[in-house]
């Protein structure tokens, strides 16, 4: 862990006036390879530390549709099928949104099988993240509601930009929605599961 969050610093993952900052060296040697299959999801893997940095890109603020989670657990596989992958810091290439969380839209006015590929996408997502071999990090850098904070739950490890303005929270009951018992359990109650 504490090597990871060296990397992390090394990396430029600082917190400073409430913002993440995600500086990369421009030339990347062999040692370092990109992915994205639609550009929602980015991935920096570099192999001479092991370190993965997964940015969501969804603008304007990080939806989780269901485009964005399957793009995410795609980039998820291929990471975990790396051998010289050993850790993931998960953030968002916004200046102030982690993400909004899951898109609304999603759920409104679509086919039943429409909504289940959906959630269906959503507990992927969460178990790509929980049950990851990798050593995960989520670097918050601005507001997470929701399904962001499910995310950052999800992960091994979690730092947020030090900002009163950025709020994060399971605020999922205001739209009628019940965080599932193994859920509460799990991440919010681990005593009970014990
Ligand atoms: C395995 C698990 C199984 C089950 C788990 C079940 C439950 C527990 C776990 C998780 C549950 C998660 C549910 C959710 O995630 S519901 C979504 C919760 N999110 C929110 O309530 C966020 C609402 N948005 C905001 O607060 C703000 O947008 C902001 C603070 C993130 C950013 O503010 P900005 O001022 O920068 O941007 P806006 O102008 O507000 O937004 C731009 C644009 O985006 C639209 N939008 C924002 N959020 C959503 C959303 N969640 N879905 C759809 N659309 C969204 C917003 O309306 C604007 O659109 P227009 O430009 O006006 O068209």
């Amino acid at each position: 862990m504490a090597a990871l969050l060296k990397q992390s610093a090394r990396l430029g993952l600082s917190g400073r006036h409430g913002q993440v900052f995600c500086r990369l060296p421009w030339a990347l040697s062999f040692q370092r390879y990109m992915f994205n299959a639609n550009k929602k999801i980015l991935v920096e893997m570099d192999k001479s530390t092991g370190v993965a940095l997964m940015k969501m890109a969804n603008p304007p603020v990080n939806l989780l549709n269901l485009e964005t989670l399957t793009e995410f657990a795609i980039s998820m596989e291929k990471l975990e099928l790396d051998k010289d992958c050993k850790g993931l810091i998960l953030t968002s290439s916004l200046s102030k949104v982690f993400t909004a969380g899951l898109d609304i839209m999603e759920m409104c006015g679509k086919s039943p099988e429409h909504v289940t590929e959906f959630w269906r996408a959503v507990q992927e997502m969460w178990l790509k993240l929980y049950g990851s071999n990798l050593v995960t990090i989520a670097a918050i850098n601005g507001f997470s509601p929701g399904a962001g904070c499910l995310m950052a739950l999800a992960c091994d490890y979690r730092i947020m930009a030090d900002n009163v303005k950025y709020s994060i929270g399971l605020n999922e009951t205001q739209l009628g929605i019940v965080a599932p018992f193994w859920l509460v359990t799990r991440e919010l109650r681990p005593s009970l599961f014990s």
